[in-house]
């Protein structure tokens, strides 16, 4: 059976809500005192809702013209709940984000509301947090300073939370070696950087191009994850490519062609599952036929993840609902298995 959730979402559900609800007290508790590691979180896609509400009181004051109306849309569509009719649907949201998070100030705000959100609730979503995100230029800041502001604040948490720096395929080939090199320098200088991440439009990009460069981030010892296979019009070519570059861990791997599958497989690299976002970006019909099933018949290593929780509105709690609920609304794995995967999580981190 395939859950309507249209039909069936309250303004503050997802997949992962109704999940939740669906278990019992014993169930909830039971989640909530495994310890667990969220390892593919975008940082501007996680900003609680009320902290981006109160960057747009500041922003919408102080810019009285620029980009307001694409601000306020965008929103109001949060506000709303999203709804997706695909996955290329998704990228169009963050225009407006990243108008709200275009000040050192705003991305200071914004990192510590992400990672209180994390860390800092009672109890905590998780133990540790390997957070990532997109170095980005603005009319206010170099790449350098936003990506240095986030680490900054990131330290704070002390050793609870480290962070991952986000290539965007979209990235021009000189861009992809100036941000790795920034990578590098940093890992270098000793702060709380941990890895490199590939994400971005999935079809963006020459993968042949960037693996060489994505790979020479194990020189320094940085550790190395890429969204793969994320929709069926990603190729052979372009998933050989990019496991050519040895990466440490996969996020997604939804669409593994055979030849493709065999090498994950064979190499045991942990794949990073987001469900509620493989939902709602429908790039799986239902969470019955999600590709985790596949991974865990294989006993293969995966680790559950929320990706981008202020337009999915999901936990990691919920996304661990999602794996111990009753089907249709869970997969129904057995607690044992569940909390085995959340020691896999615990293990694929890269500190
Ligand atoms: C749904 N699955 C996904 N697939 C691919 N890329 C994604 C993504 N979710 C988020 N991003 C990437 O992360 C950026 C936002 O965070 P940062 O600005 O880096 O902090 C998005 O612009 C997109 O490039």
């Amino acid at each position: 059976m395939i859950v309507d959730y249209l039909s069936v979402l309250g303004a503050e559900d997802g997949p992962g809500g109704l999940a939740w609800r669906a278990l019992t007290s014993a169930q909830q508790a039971f989640i909530k005192s495994l310890p667990k590691a969220e390892v593919h979180a975008h940082m501007n896609g996680c900003i609680p809702l009320n902290c981006l509400q109160e960057l747009a009181i500041d922003y919408l004051a102080n810019n009285p013209t620029t980009l307001v109306d694409e601000v306020q849309r965008g929103l109001a569509v949060l506000e709303k709940g999203v709804v997706l009719t695909e996955i290329g649907d998704f990228f169009g949201l963050f225009p407006a984000i990243y108008a709200l998070t275009s000040t050192p100030a705003a991305v200071k705000k914004a990192t510590h509301a992400v990672l209180s959100s994390f860390l800092s609730t009672s109890p905590a979503q998780c133990e540790y947090i390997e957070l990532r995100t997109t170095p980005r230029k603005t009319p206010h800041m170099t790449a350098y300073e936003y990506f240095t502001t986030v680490l900054d604040v990131l330290e704070t948490f002390q050793g609870r939370a480290a962070l991952i720096l986000s290539i965007d395929r979209r990235m021009s080939i000189a861009d992809v070696k100036a941000y790795v090199q920034m990578a590098k320098e940093l890992k270098q200088a000793g702060r709380a950087i941990v890895g490199v991440d590939l994400c971005g439009d999935p079809l963006a990009g020459d993968m042949k191009q960037f693996a060489p460069i994505l790979a020479s981030v194990h020189d320094v010892g940085l550790k190395l994850t890429v969204h793969i296979a994320e929709t069926p019009q990603n190729g052979e070519e372009d998933t050989l490519a990019l496991l050519s570059a040895k990466p440490d861990r996969l996020g997604h791997a939804t669409f593994l062609t055979p030849a493709a599958q065999a090498i994950v497989l064979d190499r045991q690299i942990p794949v990073e599952i987001c469900l509620t976002s493989n939902v709602l970006c429908k790039t799986v019909d239902s969470l019955q036929d999600h590709h985790v099933s596949h991974l865990l018949t294989h006993k293969h290593p995966v680790v559950i993840c929320t990706d981008d929780t202020l337009p999915f509105r999901n936990s990691l709690f919920e996304e661990y609902a999602l794996l111990l609920a009753p089907p249709p609304l869970g997969l129904g794995l057995a607690e044992a298995e569940v909390e085995r995967l959340a020691q896999v999580g615990m293990r694929t981190a890269f500190r």
